[in-house]
């Protein structure tokens, strides 16, 4: 009596939960669990059902298809109604809807179409003298929504038909998708404005066209493949369901190129497996093969059970979505420092993969969609991209479950990570020195730009650190040209040419070597502004955010990235290692604030320049330099970008010297290259 009672209760329960699950699924387009945990629920209640007839009811989700049109649509009503599709979960659930077939039809074998299943929602067209006049969901299957200004926004789908031999009224069925490009495309601009994202493709598609706008279902580029007929005047075309999927791609119906004729149950198999192999490769997600009946007069004898056809059936493919729980959330450094939280799943299969770590892109995405470690959540994994976690069941947490706490030191190398505000990625500042950013520093170091190693190469630098033999910049000059010698692609000659290099990069200047050290945002111009206030890299390494954000030209941001990168303790020792090999470059007079290096003089700046005209102007008047409208005998100095006019002209009229960018940098860098200038007739103009 009890146990009655019991699955009584358990199948109610199961069918308040799928009629939720389904309102959410159908209608908000907006699932809140995968599609696997609601198979589970379904076989669930429809196994109840099957030992316990007497408990069916008309109104249980397993006597159903879909969800009732939404109220702000118009209703549609079905001439004929559109079903679901009974699925085939593994070879021997194919097998068993093949010998259903057969026995059926009393025949030994039969012919099928196979057709993709392509991820989105039915779609019924009507045709009316060969134009388009409606279009409509598919509802509960007997009433849908109009949706026909929506549909009309669809470029593939014909708005008259080409060719002839339609009948005067007629309805297509097919399926509309947005393929997964657009759908990464549509969740990008959603997230940037804040809105809700869609979990997939389907409720993307589904979302996109169930709008009441159809401007905005125009910027969803929704594309469609036609797969069968509904109402038909008159006779139909065709004898088979292949040849009928003929008559509609002549008619100018889009029909899956893929749609294939297969005979027998096991060319079935062989086709599903093919496509499975090219499922990551499609431009939209599949979730399994559509095997139907070819001959249409079969098909008629077969006819329907409640929700589906007996002549067709969905081999699925794995689930792309699956639910598992979030062990351990971790910070992965990368190569440009960059710290991502990463997180340990509970391995689960996904699309046929286990998969046991997702992308949490950064803290950001951590905090909006509330991630803590113990939590369930909905991950997915589609195409040959990194599994995402796409959300977090709330009423899942357990009490134990705890936020994501971003590491204040690099995982790696142990210096301080640093996220300056507005900035959306956190930072290793032990850029010198982190393991994670060896390569990357190293290579910029040697650059030419910094301390100009000539020969070593990007190639070379990746081979010294993936054999060990360099763990940060100090390391080059410790090498032994035998060491190098025995490197793939060099020789005893280039190896001796790179000790050579190396030996002569170690005349540098302090503006050069500030550079080398790939502090973030300090490229050459911020350099040169440093050595050129500083004088020396002691003062520099003493320095106080507020003296080097008191240096114009150089913003906040940028001095804490400088302090913050001197304050680490790797990067200091690799930089004493550095002096220690003999590194060196000219003591520079440093500029103080009373006898700025450029004092007195006048500048005028023409043409076009890689910075804003104004900030130059900025800078040089911080170093105590005049900047005038007009060249005139008492010009200094002329900067001069590209396509200067009639004050470059002027100047070369007035012997003026000419500066362009780089010489300017030279200038700030080393003032007295400036007395020099000066001590030379004025006669003699730099540049052309
Ligand atoms: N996650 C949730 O909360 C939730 C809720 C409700 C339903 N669902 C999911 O929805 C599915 C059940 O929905 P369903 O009844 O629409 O069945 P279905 O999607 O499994 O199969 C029927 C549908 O397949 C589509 N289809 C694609 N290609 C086709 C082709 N070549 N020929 C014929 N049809 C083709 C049609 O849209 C058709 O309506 C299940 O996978 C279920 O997990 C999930
Ligand atoms: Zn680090």
């Amino acid at each position: 009596m009890t146990a009655a009672l019991d699955v009584a209760a358990r199948i109610e329960a199961l069918r308040r939960e799928l009629h939720h699950h389904n309102y959410r699924y159908y209608v908000l387009d907006d699932p809140e669990i995968p599609d696997v945990e609601y198979d589970r629920l379904f076989r669930e209640l429809a196994e109840l059902e099957a030992a316990h007839p007497d408990l069916i009811a008309t109104d249980s989700p397993t006597q159903r298809v879909g969800a009732a049109p939404r109220a702000a649509f118009t209703e549609v009503a079905h001439r004929v109604a559109m079903l679901s599709l009974q699925n085939a979960m593994d070879e021997t659930e194919m097998r068993a809807f093949d010998d259903r077939v057969r026995r059926g039809l009393g025949v030994a074998a039969v012919a099928y179409v196979a057709e993709p299943k392509v991820d989105g929602l039915a779609i019924s067209l009507l045709y009316e003298d060969g134009s388009f006049v409606r279009g409509a969901t598919r509802g509960d299957g007997q009433r849908g929504e109009d949706v026909t200004a929506q549909v009309r926004t669809i470029r593939a789908v014909p708005l008259r038909l080409q060719g002839d031999g339609w009948p005067a009224l007629f309805e297509v069925r097919g399926e509309v998708f947005l393929p997964r490009a657009a759908f990464d495309a549509l969740n990008e601009r959603l997230r940037a404005a804040g809105a809700r994202t869609f979990k997939n493709p389907r409720n993307a598609a589904a979302g996109s066209l169930r709008q009441l706008d159809p401007r905005v279902t125009a910027q969803r580029p929704l594309n469609i493949f036609c797969y069968g007929v509904g109402a038909w005047d008159g006779e139909l075309p065709a004898a088979t369901h292949s040849d009928l999927l003929a008559v509609l791609r002549g008619w100018g119906l889009p029909v899956s190129p893929e749609s294939l004729v297969v005979q027998g149950v096991d060319e079935c198999l062989a086709y599903h497996r093919r496509l499975a192999e090219r499922r990551d490769d499609l431009p939209y997600d599949i979730d399994g093969v559509v095997f139907k009946v070819d001959d249409l007069a079969a098909q008629a004898r077969l006819g329907f059970v409640t929700r589906e056809p007996r002549w067709a059936v969905a081999f699925k493919y794995p689930a792309q979505e699956a639910l598992t729980r979030i062990l351990a959330v971790e910070f992965q450094v990368g190569r440009t420092g960059a710290v991502t939280p990463v997180a340990r799943l509970e391995p689960v299969a996904v699309g046929g993969v286990t998969v046991a770590n997702a992308t949490l892109h950064n803290m950001d995405e951590v905090r909006r969609k509330d991630v803590h470690v113990g939590d369930t959540v909905y991950v997915r994994r589609a195409g040959d991209v990194i599994p995402e976690v796409v959300r977090v069941l709330l009423e899942r947490r357990p009490d134990t479950a705890a936020p994501v706490v971003p590491p204040t030191q690099c995982p790696v190398c142990g210096s301080d990570v640093v996220r300056p505000d507005g900035e959306v990625v956190a930072r290793c500042s032990g850029g010198l020195y982190c393991a994670a950013q060896r390569k990357e520093a190293i290579k910029h170091f040697a650059s030419r730009r910094a301390l100009d190693i000539e020969g070593l190469g990007d190639k070379l630098v990746e081979q010294l650190v993936e054999r060990g033999l360099v763990r940060d910049p100090a390391d080059l000059y410790g090498l032994a040209v035998e060491t190098l010698a025995g490197l793939d692609r060099m020789g005893p000659k280039s190896a001796q040419n790179l000790i050579e290099a190396l030996e002569r990069s170690k005349e540098t200047t302090l503006a050069r070597f500030i550079h080398g050290l790939g502090i973030r945002e300090v490229g050459e111009a911020t350099a040169a502004l440093l050595a050129a206030h500083f004088g020396d890299l002691d003062a520099l390494l003493a320095a106080q955010p507020a003296e080097i954000e008191a240096i114009h030209g150089i913003g906040s941001v940028v001095a804490t990235h400088i302090v913050t990168f001197f304050a680490q303790p790797h990067n200091r020792e690799v930089i004493e290692r550095l002096r220690e090999a003999g590194i060196h470059w000219p003591r520079v007079v440093p500029t103080q604030p009373t006898a700025h290096p450029l004092v007195g003089l006048t500048f005028v700046i023409t043409g076009t320049l890689s910075r804003p005209r104004d900030a130059i102007k900025a800078e040089l008047e911080a170093l105590g330099a005049k900047v005038a409208g007009s060249v005139s005998s008492r010009t200094d100095y002329v900067i001069a970008g590209q396509d200067a006019g009639s004050k470059l002209e002027r100047a070369r009229a007035l012997e003026r010297p000419i500066l362009d960018e780089a010489g300017l940098a030279a200038l700030i860098e080393d003032p007295r290259a400036h007395d020099e200038s000066l001590k030379r007739p004025s006669s003699a103009p730099i540049g052309d």
